[in-house]
């Protein structure tokens, strides 16, 4: 029996960050929201442990055995006592260190597999040990829906979400660091996000703080947004995370795929996601 699950792009509609801890993490506050589409995991049970990666990315994280993906369903067997081993493919479709938390969201995907295939709650407060554990981002990723997220990006909140809206996520296939990009911080903070409104204006009255240092290791994310933000019919263009990746939010499907087609002109070795944010 194969398990399959669409382990969806996060983006950050918002992402203020407040202060630097002691433990080199950084205190944010952020509008997580996911796409309709993202990289693909399948799961099943096997006589031996294996790891399989296909797609366009697929070189970037390679066939080793050290990935988010098997890190989580190492981390999965261990905390639940499974000796069940498990074949494991991730079809990559999302480019990698790039904002918008491919290898959290697909170790949030491996997570709720195994958890749907040993009957473990998707709730269960050991998964989200183990998400937090991963990375900051995977409890968001494991949660999947729209969130207000603080601390490390880990105390969740959920939110109502934009609805359905199109979006346009492209990346000028820059890998970008979140490490180094955090350390380019310039360390002031610049205030709260607002808890006024919904989340569409709550990101509009938000910025991203790590634009300017992304900008400053990778600077074609001004060009990006330059792009994006000139669109017509674009309701939001910003960065989401650590960067490259870029977002523009529509408000219909036609002005959406019209920017899709002057990206394309203008900038045709740039990476680009047609998507829907729910
Ligand atoms: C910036 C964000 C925003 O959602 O997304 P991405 O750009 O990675 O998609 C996240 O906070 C990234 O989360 P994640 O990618 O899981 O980070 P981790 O692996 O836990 O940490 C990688 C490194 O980022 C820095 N880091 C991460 C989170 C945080 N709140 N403060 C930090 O300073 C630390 O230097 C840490 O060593
Ligand atoms: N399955 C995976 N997909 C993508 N990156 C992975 C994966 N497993 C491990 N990584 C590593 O995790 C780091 C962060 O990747 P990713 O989650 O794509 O970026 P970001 O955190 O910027 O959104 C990369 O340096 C990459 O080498």
């Amino acid at each position: 029996m194969t398990l399959t699950e669409t382990a969806p792009a996060k983006l950050n509609l918002a992402l203020h960050v407040r202060a630097r801890r002691a433990d080199g993490y950084h205190e944010l506050e952020t509008l997580f929201v996911f796409a309709r589409d993202g990289d693909t995991v399948a799961i099943a049970p096997a006589a031996t442990a294996s790891f399989g990666v296909t797609g366009p990315f697929a070189d970037a994280v390679g066939p080793d055995g050290d990935n988010l993906v098997t890190r989580a369903e190492r981390a999965f067997r261990a905390a639940f006592s499974v000796a069940q081993p498990h074949a494991v493919t991730l079809d990559k479709h999302l480019p990698v260190a790039s904002g918008i938390g491919g290898g959290s969201a697909d170790a949030a995907a491996t997570l709720r597999l195994l958890a749907r295939l040993h009957g473990i709650a998707g709730d269960d407060q050991r998964l989200l040990a183990i998400a937090a554990h991963l990375g900051a981002d995977v409890p968001a990723c494991l949660l999947g829906r729209p969130t207000f997220g603080s601390g490390r990006g880990d105390a969740l909140v959920e939110v109502r979400g934009l609805g359905d809206m199109p979006a346009l996520l492209v990346n000028p296939l820059v890998a970008v660091s979140t490490a180094a990009v955090f350390a380019g911080w310039d360390g002031m903070d610049r205030g709260p996000l607002t808890d006024d409104g919904d989340m569409l204006a709550r990101a509009l009255t938000g910025r991203n703080d790590l634009q300017p240092p992304a900008e400053a290791v990778a600077p074609v994310i001004r060009d990006v947004l330059t792009v994006l933000a000139g669109c017509d019919g674009v309701v939001l263009a910003r960065m989401s995370g650590s960067g490259a990746t870029c977002f523009a939010l529509f408000a219909d499907v036609a002005a959406r795929d019209s920017a899709a087609a002057t990206v394309a002109a203008d900038a045709p070795g740039w990476w680009q996601m047609r998507t829907t944010i729910g």
